[in-house]
């Protein structure tokens, strides 16, 4: 059975969150929002919050980019290039699988992007493991936690 979806984190119940949608029958991406405004200074990198989490398979992730105008007309982009939320992400036990976007401005002016403003997007995606691969970690966050 297909299991993919998205939830609004516990912390954002109150916020008025839209969940993600496709905007057309063939999009490939789920439209995300930033959760707050923010005003992004040139140069600047900023951890925004989505307000949302995401759970797949086990064998799947979700890949996040830039939404295109965003990042052609505003000169914003993620500052990691592209965003990987791995299924165990979803629940983990540090901040419940909230997806943060890394925001860089590369332009020369501030640039606000306004609570509710999609962003980015994000894509399903399944991915393939070596033969030999047995890692059995256990994700408790994201972002650096597991060094
Ligand atoms: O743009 C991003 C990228 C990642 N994450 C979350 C989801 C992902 O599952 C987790 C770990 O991401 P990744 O493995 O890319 O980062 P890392 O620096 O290797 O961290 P870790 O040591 O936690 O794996 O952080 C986000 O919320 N936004």
């Amino acid at each position: 059975m297909d299991i993919r979806g998205f939830e609004v984190v516990s912390s954002f119940e109150d916020a008025q969150i839209n969940l993600p949608q496709r905007t057309t029958a063939e999009s490939a991406g789920y439209d995300i929002e930033c959760a707050e405004t923010v005003t992004i200074n040139p140069g600047e990198v900023k951890i925004v919050p989505t307000g949302i989490k995401a759970f797949m398979a086990y064998n799947e992730f979700l890949a996040i980019h830039i939404r295109s105008s965003i990042g052609i007309k505003r000169h914003i982009m993620l500052a990691n290039c592209t965003g990987i939320i791995d299924s165990d992400y979803y629940n983990n036990e540090d901040n419940e699988g909230h997806i943060l976007l890394g925001l860089y401005n590369l332009g020369t002016e501030a640039v606000t992007l306004e609570k509710g403003e999609r962003v980015a997007q994000g894509i399903f995606t399944k991915y393939l493991v070596a033969n030999d691969d047995e890692a059995n970690g256990i994700r408790r966050g994201g972002i650096g936690s597991t060094n």
